[in-house]
């Protein structure tokens, strides 16, 4: 049943070569005018809802504690969309990527529901889907084996008979990706930064993969090599791949994605179309998200006191609370639910 995974050479070098030729590098961020409640009637690609994740943490070897981390997370990606994940440090992005691949730590308690392609994202089929159908470019470059040589890190274990064609087709991406041939038999270390982030890209292009999440893929690069960076994203998405991108940089991820899902203390605050962002975010509707549309540099860095709650810090109310702007004394009790609004999401007593 899930030998989708599984390659027709021909056909598929074809269709991916055609994926890596020759086209627009140009991040205009144009887009059809999908929004989120008009998608309602799509399936999504992956489903997650009412993800929690805990860690069981030992103190001084003798009592055993839970530390939550991620509550009742829900969010979905659509085929040929961009999503983008923000949320400051610690918020639990670069854990939802792991809880959808299956690379969670041993001591990770995962509760609640991912759905893949319609059907329950089991260990099993995360593992059989991991690299090929689904694909994670990592946050960091030492994800990469420090030992094996690059073109054989970007190919993976493939059948003896599919090899060539792998070559090709690896050959055809890293001149698309302004990779110089030589750097097919370069070891990690060998790498500049930007270099590795581009192997990174080509690992998940050459897998045909349909669900791309990408981590941070963007820090400290120059304005061209972002942009650049950015439109491999977009190319995938316009091929048909849902693409989740994990950033700090609402101003990037404002570029190509087409929905942005705020991350705060581990779960999602909102949900927005990139078009409420517009017209001074007017239509934003958390206030949170507002906070964070205010202190975009164009808007004059204004930030809010205050920090994210640490996961140790139990609030019987909204996570926002103690920072919001909006709050009323209702807020202090119980955890507002994540409700539809105007093509979005939104968690928030308050927003209407
Ligand atoms: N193995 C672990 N054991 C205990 N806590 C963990 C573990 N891994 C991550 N955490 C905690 O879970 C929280 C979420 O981590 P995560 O890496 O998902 O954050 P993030 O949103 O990706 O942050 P960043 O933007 O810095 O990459 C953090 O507070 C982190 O300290
Ligand atoms: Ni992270």
């Amino acid at each position: 049943m899930e030998n989708k995974a599984e390659i027709n050479p021909e056909k598929e070098l074809a269709t991916r070569l055609e994926t890596v030729a020759g086209k627009d590098k140009t991040v205009t961020g144009k887009r059809d005018k999908s929004i989120a409640g008009e998608r309602k009637k799509t399936e999504a690609l992956l489903n997650v809802e009412d993800l929690s994740l805990s860690f069981t943490q030992y103190s001084l070897g003798l009592r055993q504690t839970e530390l939550k981390v991620i509550s009742n997370l829900s969010i979905q990606a659509y085929k040929g969309e961009i999503l983008a994940i923000v949320g400051s440090s610690g918020s639990g992005k670069s854990l939802l990527a792991h809880a959808i691949l299956g690379i969670l730590p041993s001591n990770a308690k995962l509760e609640g529901k991912i759905e893949y392609d319609g059907k329950e994202l089991t260990q099993k089929r995360k593992e059989e889907m991991r690299g090929k159908e689904i694909a994670l470019i990592p946050q960091a470059i030492t994800y990469l084996d420090p030992l094996m040589k690059i073109s054989n890190q970007v190919i993976g274990c493939v059948e003896k008979k599919k090899e060539g064609l792998m070559k090709k087709l690896q050959r055809e991406i890293f001149q698309r990706y302004d990779l110089k041939p030589d750097v097919e038999r370069m070891l990690p270390h060998e790498l500049s930064g930007g270099m590795a982030r581009r192997v990174l890209v080509s690992t998940a292009v050459i897998s045909s993969s349909k669900l791309v999440i990408a981590d941070e893929p963007t820090p400290g690069l120059d304005e061209n090599t972002l942009n650049e960076t950015l439109s491999y994203f977009k190319d995938m998405a316009d091929k048909g791949c849902a693409v989740i991108l994990i950033t700090h940089d609402i101003e990037a991820a404002l570029k190509i994605s087409h929905k942005i899902a705020v991350f705060y203390a581990g779960t999602v605050l909102e949900v927005a179309n990139v078009e409420d962002f517009k017209n001074n975010g007017g239509n934003l509707r958390h206030p949170y998200t507002r906070a964070l549309w205010n202190a975009l540099p164009q808007n004059k860095f204004q930030a809010i006191k205050g920090h994210q709650p640490m996961q140790d810090e139990v609030t019987d109310g909204c996570i926002f609370y103690e920072r919001c702007s909006k709050k009323k004394a209702s807020c202090s009790h119980g955890t507002p639910q994540l409700k539809q609004l105007n093509g979005g999401m939104v968690r928030c007593n308050n927003a209407s």
